[in-house]
């Protein structure tokens, strides 16, 4: 935290990320660095529903109560032009169609339509505990919905194939999602607001 200015708004503790998630906090792991303090809570907090932004804050609000500091938490989802944005705008269809339906499946739900474009969408919100207002954080990237390539561990990752890419999420190397992602563009703008704002990080007495 060289950057961060001399007097601005303590945080109690460090923030506490919350997911039930090991892959997306590997990736947040790798993309903050050292940035910004945190340690990680695996909660299973409701899968809310609504627009991608409201959703966020809520969850924020209901992690910040069952944390009582500061918390951030994240929601993504894979979201199809040719159905006006779902199935992602709800997380609930999100998790349950890549359960049930798989990844052929998913690419199916497209086959009556030629437009295959998507976009993976990530809010991110920040609230510095319970009371405060929370600070949401989005980041999408375009590409779109191809057959399954490239290894299986993580989510939808085979099938989105970024635009100006050759290769999958799954294919490409790790490094090169980071530097591309939904997740990287949503925590492009959570680090810089971080040094906007110079939290200073105080530890409880
Ligand atoms: O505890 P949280 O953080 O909510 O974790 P989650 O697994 O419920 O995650 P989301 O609701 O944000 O995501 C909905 C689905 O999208 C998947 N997903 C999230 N980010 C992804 C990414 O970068 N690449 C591929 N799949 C992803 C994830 O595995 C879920 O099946
Ligand atoms: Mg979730």
């Amino acid at each position: 935290m060289a950057a961060v200015k001399a007097c601005g708004p303590v945080l109690s503790r460090p923030v506490t990320f919350v997911t039930g998630n090991a892959k997306k906090l590997e990736e947040v792991r790798s993309i903050l660095g050292q940035s910004i303090p945190f340690q990680s809570l695996k909660l299973d907090l409701p899968e809310l529903q609504g627009e991608p932004e409201d959703i966020s804050k809520e969850k924020a609000r209901l992690a910040a109560i069952e944390v009582n500091g500061p918390v951030l938490v994240e929601d993504t989802c894979l979201c199809f032009n040719a159905l006006k944005g779902l199935p992602g705008t709800s997380r609930f269809f999100d998790k349950w169609f890549l359960q049930k339906l798989g990844h052929e499946g998913l690419n199916n739900l497209l086959m009556a339509y030629e437009d295959k474009s998507a976009y993976a969408l990530c809010a991110f919100s920040f609230m510095n505990g319970p009371g405060a207002e929370p600070i949401t954080f989005l980041g999408k990237t375009p590409g779109k919905i191809v057959p399954a390539r490239g290894p299986t561990d993580f989510g939808w990752d085979p099938i989105f194939q970024p635009d100006g890419y050759e290769q999958t999420y799954a294919e490409m190397p790790k490094e090169e999602k980071n530097t591309i992602s939904h997740r990287y563009r949503a925590l492009a703008q959570v680090k810089s607001h971080f040094t906007e704002a110079g939290y200073i990080f105080q530890s409880d007495p």
